[in-house]
């Protein structure tokens, strides 16, 4: 699938609209270098309603890999991420005063939304420094990640120090994404994190993960739920005012997706600092953190 050549990839290339089904080069924002890690995402809307298309036309679909194990693997690993996914997102609905159900209105598996699928793979690589994803935060609800090999690493808020995220056998790493930090007014994180080719004893070995992200229905306007719990209105109440805005994006999720993927392309960032602006989501740490490269593991 990775290893289809150049041009029999750009058939399954995600485009440039924002949307992000399909194989993406993704870079790095400010230094706008290619990412060495590959990723091919699948439409959780195109598994669901499986043979038929609703995201990616028939031309432009998948990679045949992903086709013909369509039934046997993708579908059942999509239904069981969103059943995962759902248990977790009614726990924090509940934790943060809403009423039931609530977050999940905001996440019908029926409706139209952003929620992906996403293989990736990072060749062996003998530089330990290059960056095999740059530094973001997730654009959504949940980001359930399986990984089996090192190199993953989040920046805790407030330090300059990035820290390895250890894998753990049969586990699987749960993220807070952008949406959800939103909806909650801050109390749920959206973390920093990046990826660089997996370190000591597995260096310079092919890295492999798989992900599944949720994200709210295409039109669910990312704001804090400000009305709806008194949990959350406390937490916006304490921020200051240039907070504040953050949680009131005017944005709806489909939008916040589609500005983050488009200028974190590699093909749309020719502006450097502007597209490394552009492409932000929750965090509010300084340029310097991005680019340092210390490391504690
Ligand atoms: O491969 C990993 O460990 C993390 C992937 C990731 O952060 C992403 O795809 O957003
Ligand atoms: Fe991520």
């Amino acid at each position: 699938m990775f290893d289809l050549g150049a041009e029999k990839k750009m058939k399954y290339e995600q485009g440039n609209e924002g949307i992000s089904f399909g194989q993406a080069p993704m870079s790095s924002p400010p230094d706008g270098e290619l990412d060495t890690t590959e990723v091919l995402n699948i439409a959780k809307d195109d598994v669901l309603s499986w043979p038929q298309l609703v995201r990616r036309t028939s031309e432009h679909s998948y990679p045949l890999p992903v086709l013909s194990q369509m039934e046997h693997t993708v579908r059942p690993f999509v239904l069981k991420s969103l059943e995962v996914n759902n248990a977790i997102i009614d726990i924090f609905n509940d934790k943060l005063g809403l009423r039931k159900g609530k977050l999940m209105e905001m996440h019908l598996a029926n409706e139209l939304s952003g929620c992906e699928a996403r293989i990736l793979r990072n060749s062996a690589t003998l530089s330990t420094m290059k960056l095999a994803i740059g530094s973001h935060t997730d654009f959504g609800s949940l980001s359930i990640l399986h990984n089996r090999q090192g190199g993953l690493q989040v920046l805790p808020p407030g330090s300059e120090t990035w820290q390895y995220v250890k894998p753990i056998p049969y586990h699987s790493i749960c993220n807070v994404g952008d949406a959800l930090s939103i909806l909650s007014g801050g109390i749920l994180r959206s973390n920093l994190h990046r990826v660089l080719p997996p370190p000591s004893s597995q260096a310079n070995s092919e890295r492999w993960s798989l992900v599944f992200f949720s994200r709210p229905s295409n039109t669910t306007i990312l704001r804090a739920l400000v009305d709806d719990s008194p949990v959350i209105a406390e937490a916006l109440d304490k921020k200051d005012v240039d907070s504040k805005k953050m949680f009131d994006t005017g944005a709806t999720a489909q939008e916040w997706c589609e500005r983050r993927v488009r200028n974190r392309r590699f093909a749309n960032n020719t502006q450097g600092l502007d597209n490394w602006k552009a492409s932000r989501g929750t965090e509010s740490v300084d340029l310097a953190s991005f680019r340092s490269t210390t490391v504690k593991s």
